[in-house]
């Protein structure tokens, strides 16, 4: 985060050892209201501009690309500075705050008339209304339509001497959403990945804690550590109450003190950088815990669910599967999918929506129809809530009621509504009629953006503002008749009636006629300036005209802020009605999407129980499905079980590269995330015992950025794995172990499966080029092998990326190698190395097997012998094999790891 200093200029200020004449008063003012905002960019409001001064000048000049200039000077140096025009400031602050900039807005408090009145050496007073940081945005321009803007804050308490639970509190305040959740400590990190916040709250101490540096190292949020002594229970508790207004919390649901002081946090912070109004928040939610499928961040990562592994939206999951029409529901849509459901009622009673709007076409296209009129409600009344709207916010929130009015009553016209669906009707025939026709009555077709602005109460809706707007458009018919008369009376055709900032009206004459006019000519002209070729004249007449003028303006102008607050109260009065509605709106459009994806695709609805099944029947990968149909290539769909009747509960895939082994991995993990967001899945049929939780893991890229080794990374990853995977969770392996030497790799693999079929017993899917292992398949139970078909082709090989019972016999690296453009020269060598290890191994006087060595602890007490086969042995065996003089030591080493990818089973 940039931070700007402001300690030189305050103690520059403070002890007046390097002035020269001291500050200027309004100097004086703005070292001042910097020095308490340090960490931030300060746009100090002169008039119609944002000024930025000294280095905050410098950083801003610099980041927006804006000219740096200097006014007056302190401690005898120039002052740098640079400005923005206010009707602009939005752009300016979404650039800041994208780079990671903080900024503080400080405005003018009262009229500059006011100061003057004080004295004339004094200012007009300024305050700070609101810091501007990542989490705490508002304004449309600077956000994202379709993503949540979540501040995440973060609590803790004792669980036992050496493990804590973690409270989290996500607020979204330009929707108004508070939920807070508490998870154990090896939950922290996936459940701040399912929030991706844009900023974070913690206390210092969380902060400084080494067990989670990592945590805030890594995430792309801004980390803000709030002072622990600040964070006290007691004051967390009492934060709270004020901003709801209760003597007590009983009411809201009973909260663990973790989520209590994680909440405390939250409002503390949003309270300091919303200066001006208390933001209108609704009720926190309580999510209990389990009642989500818990997926860790790199399984989030790897699965690409919101994002891909590059960061893009497109080619994520949520891509793939969004048909929503509103950016209410583009959101819902994406909260859903970062935190799939467990409770098997709650995700029966999502499918029986989705299932009713596939059946009833009509009523999906009716709602997506109405739904894609409906402006953003959420945010509309937000900004209402903290006095930051503006006359279009009022007119969404108008059109948002109006189509929730006509939405309820078309569902309340269909018959057997699902639960859910009835419930949403409920909710949205509660719309307040009156407020929309009030709403209607009083804004104009046209709106501007701005309140200042005016002009956005409809004519005939408020007689003493049509009034006073007449008195104004008729006075400017004045102006021109006064010009007439005075052109008439000075003989002068060219005379003209003029205005700007500096003079207000003036009469404009060519010089010659000016000096007639102070010669007499026109006795009530008083001059007021001379130009090159023209002179400038005031008269009582026009400036009384002028009066007038200002003072209809101002007045119509007064009358309609007094509409707008009006309206606007009557809003807030109804925010939690108006709350519902709008999520109301978000569910049934992330409905009527799933159901519009699953009539699109042919997707079926899965049967979710508290089983053990996994049986998905012709399954497809929504997103490689997607982009092959782009390029007009069929996908082929796969079965899978992974039930443990009579099949595997571990599936172990072996099959060529560019077989379709990752595909077929991680089609199935998103088929059971879609299943638990209440989606229907890419798929003919689909039964799926209820996930707890979901790994994924791949044999990783290397991280330099946390300074891990490939090998690192993987282990760290497999090692969470087998630690936490519990009976009911589902495990995705893929080509665990290579990332290390070949034989290493393989005992891990090896280890790892044994594992996972003994202690974990969960239901996994396992891709491995190590052969080897497939011999397991004999010994262990409930794990099975399937590879993904290959049919030869001449000296080719054509992928049918189907998935059959049994072991593949090749890896035909050398093929991929080939199709990728391996030179030819590169590709024939490989080839002879290929057949020499080959024959080396088949030669090889006691070529061990699977079924040499002893089995996992718990399958064949007494324990175990050492393994009776030392790795080097084998290593050495098959570099005997290999002609010396053709390799070079290190060639044949990678020789070898190549022909352990390659080299078939047995
Ligand atoms: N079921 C399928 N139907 C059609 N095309 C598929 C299918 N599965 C995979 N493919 C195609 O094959 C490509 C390679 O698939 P994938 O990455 O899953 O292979 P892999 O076996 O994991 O390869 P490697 O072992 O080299 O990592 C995909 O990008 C996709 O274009």
């Amino acid at each position: 985060m940039a931070r700007s200093s402001a300690r030189n200029l305050a103690d520059a200020a403070g002890s007046g050892t390097a002035e020269v004449a001291g500050p200027t008063p309004m100097m004086a003012q703005y070292i001042e209201i910097k020095a308490a905002n340090p960490d931030c960019l300060l746009f100090y409001r002169m008039g119609d501009f944002y000024e930025l001064f000294f280095s905050d000048a410098e950083t801003a000049s610099r980041a927006l690309g804006i000219v740096l200039t200097k006014r007056g000077k302190h401690g005898g140096a120039d002052i740098p500075m640079c400005g923005v025009p206010v009707e602009r400031a939005d752009d300016y602050l979404s650039r800041l705050i994208g780079l990671g900039h903080r900024v503080a807005v400080c405005e003018q408090t009262e009229d500059p008339a006011e100061a003057k009145r004080r004295g004339p050496k004094s200012v007009v007073r300024r305050e700070v209304v609101r810091l501007v940081t990542p989490g705490t945005i508002t304004e449309d321009r600077l956000l994202d339509p379709g993503s949540a803007n979540l501040l995440l804050a973060i609590g803790r308490r004792k669980v036992s001497d050496a493990a804590f639970a973690y409270g989290l509190a996500a607020i979204d305040i330009s929707t108004g959403r508070f939920a807070l959740s508490e998870v154990p400590g090896a939950d922290l990190a996936g459940a701040i990945a399912r929030h991706d916040p844009r900023e974070i709250v913690l206390s210092d101490a969380i902060h400084a804690d080494p067990a989670l540096a990592r945590l805030w190292a890594e995430t792309r949020a801004a980390v803000v550590p709030l002072a622990q002594a600040e964070l006290e229970p007691a004051s967390a508790e009492r934060r709270l109450r004020e901003q709801y207004g209760v003597a007590t919390l009983d009411g809201f649901g009973t909260f663990t003190r973790a989520e209590i002081a994680a909440a405390g946090a939250a409002l503390l912070y949003v309270a300091r950088t919303q200066l001006a109004a208390r933001a209108p928040l609704c009720v926190p939610t309580r999510e209990e815990a389990g009642t989500t499928l818990a997926i860790d961040a790199a399984t989030r990562a790897n699965l690409e669910l919101t994002r891909t592994l590059s960061g893009e939206r497109v080619g994520s999951l949520l891509d793939a599967i969004d048909r929503t029409v509103s950016a209410n529901g583009a959101r819902l849509l994406a909260e859903h999918l970062a935190g799939p459901l467990t409770e098997l009622a709650a995700i029966a009673r999502r499918h029986d929506a989705v299932a009713r709007l596939v059946e009833d076409r009509a009523l999906r296209a009716a709602l997506r129809d109405a739904l894609a009129r409906a402006p953003d409600l959420a945010r509309a009344l937000s900004r209402t809530g903290l006095g930051r709207a503006g006359p279009r916010d009022l007119a969404a929130i108008r059109d948002g009621l109006d189509v929730a009015l006509a939405l309820g009553a078309r569902l309340a016209d269909g018959t057997d509504l699902p639960d859910d669906l009835a419930r949403l009707a409920k909710i949205l025939a509660r719309a307040d009629r009156d407020l929309v026709e009030t709403l209607r009555a009083s804004l104009a077709d046209e709106l501007p953006l701005n309140r200042r602005d005016g002009g956005y109460v409809r004519v005939g809706y408020h007689p003493e503002i049509d009034e006073a707007r007449l008195l104004g458009s008729d006075s400017r018919k004045v102006v021109a008749a006064l010009q007439a008369r005075y052109a008439e009376e000075t003989g002068c055709r060219t005379l003209r009636i003029k205005h700007n900032g500096l003079l207000g009206y003036f009469i404009e004459v060519p010089q010659s006629v000016g000096e007639a006019c102070l010669k007499g000519l026109m006795r009530d002209f008083v001059h007021r300036q001379t130009m090159i070729d023209a002179m400038r004249f005031t008269s009582v007449e026009l400036g009384a005209l002028e009066q007038k003028i200002f003072g209809a303006a101002d007045r119509a102008l007064a009358l309609e802020a007094s509409v707008f607050d009006d309206l606007s109260a009557r809003i807030v009065a109804q925010a939690e009605a108006i709350g519902g509605i709008a999520e109301a709106l978000a569910a049934l459009d992330v409905a009527a999407s799933h159901a519009e994806l699953a009539v699109e695709l042919d997707w079926c609805r899965p049967q979710v129980d508290a089983s053990m099944s996994f049986v998905i029947a012709e399954g497809r990968h929504p997103v490689v499905e997607a982009a092959l149909r782009k390029s007009g290539t069929a996908f082929i769909a796969n079965d899978c079980d992974l039930s443990g009747e009579g099949r595997g509960r571990i599936r172990l895939i072996t099959g060529p590269n560019m077989g379709g082994k990752s595909t077929y991995l991680r089609q199935n993990a998103l088929i059971a995330v879609l299943a638990q967001v209440g989606a229907f899945v890419p798929a003919r049929e689909a039964r799926i015992g209820r996930v707890d939780r979901l790994f994924s893991r791949v044999g990783a890229a290397d991280d330099l950025a946390r300074g891990q080794s490939t090998f690192m990374v993987e282990m760290v990853e497999t090692a969470a794995i087998l630690n936490q995977a519990t009976r009911h969770s589902l495990v995705i392996l893929d080509e665990i172990g290579r990332g290390t030497a070949t034989y290493d790799g393989l005992s891990i693999a090896w280890a790892c499966l044994e594992h996972l079929h003994e202690a974990n017993a969960c239901r996994s899917l396992f891709a491995t080029h190590f052969h080897e292992l497939t011999a397991l398949g004999q010994r262990l139970a409930r794990l099975d092998n399937a590879t993904l078909k290959v049919a030869e082709h001449r000296d080719g090989v054509v992928f049918l990326h189907e998935v059959v019972p049994g072991v593949a016999e090749r890896s035909y690296g050398l093929q991929v190698a080939r199709i990728a453009g391996l030179p030819s020269a590169v590709v024939a060598r490989a080839g002879a190395i290929l057949k020499g290890l080959e024959k080396a191994e088949r030669e090889r006087p006691s070529r061990p097997r699977i079924d040499d060595l002893p089995l996992f602890a718990s399958l064949a007490p007494p324990p175990l012998p050492e393994p009776a086969i030392e790795a080097d042995d084998r290593l050495g065996l098959l570099l005997d094999a290999i002609d010396p003089d053709a390799l070079t030591p290190r060639e044949a080493m990678e020789a070898l790891y190549r022909l352990k990818r390659e080299r078939a089973a047995g």
